[in-house]
């Protein structure tokens, strides 16, 4: 049974959905976005905060009503998947998410007409002085001078962002007669829009004093922080108007009241500030030229309801291992995968676990050879899972596919990816080639080959994961349970040693594989023994082991039974 905790004020019909599954159940807490009101983030962090470490919540669902923040996520129980309803993803800590291993999810696409419409709105409402002349009438005025206001058609709108939102608003302004050109670092040309061409400038400051209307349609980054300010605002004509209805503070507040007070500025149009609510006394609240709407972009009956139940499915989906949709930090990952793939992700898993071991100076590089292309769309789930079993015995932090990349990149680990097609005589194949960080992964190498660790494996047609060769070594068996990996001289009796040692520490040897290389130097041979064992082998039975003449290397693994 799977727990969604609703921690902000979601559409019913979202709840709805979770209360209709056999499999989940809803705790809802709209209450939460008053307890933010009353007595400010860190009670939530608190409340939300033990209600994770409890362990019963699996996934959370947030509009901008509360911040998702490292507190709250210090223990986060059984917390999977934290879902945004909405775009936005600047109230949700992707960094402390992600190290914890939880996947953050969007719904980008259901918000964006309406959200696109807001902005127009404002525009609109904006240019023909909407809000004034309504408040002179409801306070029994009467004034048909004071509100003349300016025509869209003929004007140039600068559109920054040319995102969802972005050309949605664009398109609607071409509909309005608007001349519409644009500024976005990722868009390198001209866009067409039906029958009009977009024209897009290089920079932000090269559009500016060519539009008369610009509108704001960017994530809040560092780069779009402040990107107009007095310095920008000074490159712009003379009365130009602003709209912004994506982030508070991508238009510097101080900065835009100096513009309306100076006429450089002839009016802006604000949904977004950057604290919500901001204070009583603001200036943006009473400005003549500045017209405000309390975050209200996504806010129809469409566009709630559907950010609502698109958030609780894809909860539902990803801890279902349906699939992921809308992910913020889990680039690559998909749990929807065909058999095959998924035999050979856990296939990834077994190789990498059994391999760990032997990687005793770290790791700087891993070259993952996929062959197959059927293989392909598991690719980034392969690379993934491979980190975490390689990695996660040398880790107290609990690693998973989520947190794996981020922690592999601040311990400089470069992982590479050749995807090949296979010809007729190359089989559906994984290689791992494991590279520590000066250039050995072993400490005394006596061959070339133990330079680096290399594992290839692969699943037959009974979907059962196999280990075809290890460092050079030759072999065919299942990975599953307890195993031990020993490397020894190839010499007469020391199967016979083996065996009697286990036997000394009565475990039993339930299946054995051996395999022998050549040494380089044509000095004789090395082997390597795979061994499946009843019971884990004991640290005292790998020493006394790792002590006898003959035996250069033991290590032992757990791995999931096939
Ligand atoms: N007021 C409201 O209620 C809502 C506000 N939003 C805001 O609208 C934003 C845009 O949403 P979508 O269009 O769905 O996102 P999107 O990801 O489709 O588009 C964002 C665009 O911004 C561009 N961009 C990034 N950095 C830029 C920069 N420095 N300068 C210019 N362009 C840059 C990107 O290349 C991208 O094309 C969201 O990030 C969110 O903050 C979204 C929904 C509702
Ligand atoms: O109504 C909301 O939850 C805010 C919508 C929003 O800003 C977003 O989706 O980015």
């Amino acid at each position: 049974m799977f727990t969604l905790l609703a921690a902000d004020k979601l559409a019913q019909e979202g709840l709805d959905f979770i209360n209709s599954q056999s499999d989940a159940t809803l705790l809802d807490r709209p209450d939460l976005v008053d307890l933010k009101k009353e007595k400010g983030q860190e009670a939530v962090d608190e409340e939300v905060g033990k209600l994770l470490a409890a362990g019963g919540v699996h996934a959370m669902a947030v509009r901008s009503g509360i911040k998702v923040t490292p507190a709250m996520l210090e223990n986060p129980g059984n917390l999977k998947v934290i879902a945004r309803a909405g775009v936005g993803v600047d109230n949700i800590d992707l960094a402390a998410a992600t190290d914890k291993g939880i996947l953050v999810v969007n719904t980008a696409e259901a918000s964006t007409i309406t959200t696109a419409e807001h902005a127009f709105t404002l525009m609109m409402a904006l240019l023909r002085k909407v809000g004034p002349a309504y408040k002179t009438m409801s306070d029994g005025g009467w004034d048909r001078n004071k509100f003349k206001g300016r025509q869209l058609h003929g004007m140039t709108v600068g559109v920054v962002g040319l995102g969802r939102i972005g050309r949605t608003f664009a398109e609607r302004a071409l509909a309005f007669g608007m001349t519409v050109v644009g500024y976005d670092p990722f868009v390198n040309t001209d866009i067409q829009l039906g029958s009009h061409t977009v024209k897009t400038f290089r920079t932000f400051e090269e559009m500016v004093p060519h539009v008369d209307v610009m509108s704001f349609h960017v994530p809040k980054t560092p780069e779009t922080t402040g990107m107009l300010n007095a310095e920008t605002f000074a490159l712009c004509k003379k009365g130009v108007y602003v709209v912004n209805a994506a982030r508070g503070g991508i238009v510097d507040e101080t900065d835009i009241v100096a513009a309306c007070d100076s006429g450089q500025c002839a009016g802006a149009a604000l949904d977004v500030f950057t604290s919500e609510p901001p204070a009583e006394d603001s200036p943006l609240r009473t400005h003549p030229n500045i017209l405000v709407t309390p975050h209200l972009g996504a806010s129809t009956e469409e566009a709630q309801t559907a950010v609502s139940v698109d958030a609780a499915k894809a909860c539902l989906s990803y801890l279902r291992g349906e699939g992921i949709s809308g992910a913020v930090n889990a680039g690559g990952v998909r749990v929807d995968l065909t058999d095959q793939q998924a035999a050979y992700v856990s296939l990834a898993d077994r190789m990498a676990r059994l391999i760990s071991p032997m990687v005793t100076r770290g790791v700087s590089e891993l070259d993952i050879e996929i062959c197959g292309v059927e293989l392909g769309p598991a690719a980034g789930t392969i690379e993934r899972t491979a980190l975490v079993g390689l990695l996660q015995r040398h880790f107290d932090t609990p690693l998973n596919v989520i947190n794996v990349g981020s922690i592999a990149d601040s311990r400089d680990i470069e992982t590479r990816i050749t995807k090949l097609d296979h010809a007729k005589s190359a089989p559906t194949q994984l290689t791992f080639t494991i590279h520590g960080p000066k250039g050995c992964v072993d400490d005394a190498p006596d061959h070339e080959a133990d330079k680096v660790r290399k594992i290839v494996g692969r699943v037959y047609d009974d979907l059962q994961p196999r280990v075809v060769e290890i460092n050079g070594y030759a072999m065919d068996m299942v990975p599953a349970g307890h195993m031990a990996i020993i490397q020894n001289d190839d010499r007469p009796g020391m199967i016979g040693l083996v065996g009697s040692e286990f036997g000394k520490a009565g475990v039993n040897i339930a299946d054995m594989t051996i395999s022998r290389r050549e040494n380089a130097d044509g000095s004789g041979a090395t082997a390597l023994m795979l061994l499946k064992l009843d019971e884990a082998a004991s640290y005292e039975l790998n020493d006394a082991l790792g002590e006898r003449e003959g035996i250069l290397k033991i290590a032992s693994v757990h791995l999931p039974e096939a």
